[in-house]
């Protein structure tokens, strides 16, 4: 006796697709999980994982042909995208399109589609191959300006230059910090904005469904707190509902994706959009009834999107680790449950280094100011020991 129902394969399997694991499973879908490393936090709820270097294509060719999922869904950015376009063309199924995947996965490739084919409004930007490029671009660009790898994510090998003795640290720093090894780099005009957002847009088959504004703060170019709903003017609002639909509609597929925009007084800027489930879209467990993560799966299903509203005002705050262990705890997490409201998901990464997310706390209150603290405060609670 069994259960026949479709195969998710997630191609990456850190704390955001562990989510997206749970909800496909809750509709009935047999799941594996597959990362660079072993016991990654979707591998503890799959029901079959591998350990593979997906960058390298024939391993990453091999083991889909084995698998034969019904679903290919990319959790990270680093994938050997060309394989995934000619699985596509062998008739696989990849969320939200292998386009998509190759296109996000360098900023490059989405930099133009943005700024070059769509015309929305983004940061000004050049390309440098090299120390001297840099310098190049810089004379054109001003400062202060935002040197980051061509490929890399949660704000990896970034830095922002305020002047020019600063542009020799911040390419090696992008030399040493890209992901996959790649010897260029997009030099973007810093952008002073008073928010940063991201809207969730969901591209299902009974429409598209925007989410209300995330609002998030950055430090180092990785997220930190976020919180939901984000007062946007009207204006600010149509701005940022206009390049979501445009850049998405440019990806097309089944999906949710993460538009992330800066917004200042008079404009809305495009600055990336990850399709799939977004970091800080991790408050949308407390503030949706359906998450980010759930809505991922339903659309990717072809099941109906209803529209999605806040239930309450939320915040998330992320548990970043200090230092690398091999073996550690989280302390506090019974002080921390006893700010009201409160939540945490600990995604059990087996081992930690500076920087690294660990975990996140989620709030909710009568308002956004009160959630945020709520968060934070429950945070503060919480402290990771070697053990
Ligand atoms: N041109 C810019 N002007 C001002 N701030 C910027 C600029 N580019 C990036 N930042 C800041 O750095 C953060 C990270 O940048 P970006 O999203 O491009 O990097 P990332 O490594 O792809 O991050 P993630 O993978 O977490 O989305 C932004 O959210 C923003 O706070
Ligand atoms: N901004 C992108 C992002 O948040 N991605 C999330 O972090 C994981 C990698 O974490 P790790 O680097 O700790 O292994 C990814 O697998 C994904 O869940
Ligand atoms: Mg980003």
């Amino acid at each position: 006796m069994a259960y026949h129902s479709a195969k998710l394969l997630l191609l990456g399997s850190g704390e955001l697709g562990k989510e997206v694991l749970i909800e496909a499973q809750r509709l009935g879908l047999y799941t594996v999980a597959v990362d660079r490393y072993p016991d990654a936090p979707a591998m503890a709820v799959a029901h079959k994982s591998h350990v593979i270097n997906m960058t390298d294509a024939d391993a990453l060719y091999e083991l889909i042909k084995t698998e034969h999922p019904d679903y290919i869904v990319p959790e990270i950015e680093a994938l050997s995208t060309p394989t995934l376009e000619i699985l596509e063309g062998e008739g696989f199924r990849v969320i939200p399109t292998a386009r998509a995947a190759r296109l996000t996965m360098d900023r490059e490739g989405i930099r133009r589609l943005a700024a070059e084919t769509l015309n929305l409004p983004t940061a000004r930007y050049e390309f440098a191959n090299s120390l001297q490029e840099l310098e190049e671009a810089a004379r054109h660009l001003g400062f202060p300006l935002v040197v980051k790898p061509i490929m890399s994510s949660s704000g990896k090998g970034q830095s922002v230059c305020y002047d020019p003795v600063d542009l020799k640290t911040a390419w090696n720093t992008a030399m040493e910090a890209g992901r996959v090894h790649n010897q260029r780099v997009i030099v973007e005009e810093f952008i002073a904005f008073d928010s940063e957002i991201t809207v969730l847009t969901v591209r299902s088959k009974t429409g598209t469904v925007l989410c209300p504004a995330i609002g998030h703060r950055q430090v180092h170019g990785d997220y930190i707190e976020s919180w939901q709903p984000h007062f946007l003017t009207p204006s600010q609002w149509d701005q940022a509902q206009f390049i979501a639909r445009a850049i998405t509609d440019a990806l097309g597929g089944l999906g949710i994706f993460g538009v992330e925009l800066f917004v200042t007084p008079e404009r809305v800027y495009f600055s990336e959009v990850s399709p799939r489930p977004h970091d800080t879209g991790m408050v949308t467990m407390v503030s949706q009834s359906l998450s980010e993560f759930a809505l991922h799966v339903r659309a990717i299903l072809g099941f109906p999107v209803p529209p999605v509203d806040v239930l309450k005002p939320s915040a998330s705050y992320a548990i970043k680790a200090d230092h690398a262990y091999t073996n550690y705890r989280l302390n506090g997490v019974e002080d921390a449950l006893q700010v009201p409201s409160t939540q945490i998901r600990i995604f059990a990464k087996p081992t930690t280094y500076p920087g690294r997310r660990v975990g996140v706390v989620l709030a909710q209150a009568d308002t956004v100011d009160e959630a945020r603290q709520r968060a934070q405060q429950a945070r503060e609670r919480i402290t990771i020991q070697e053990s």
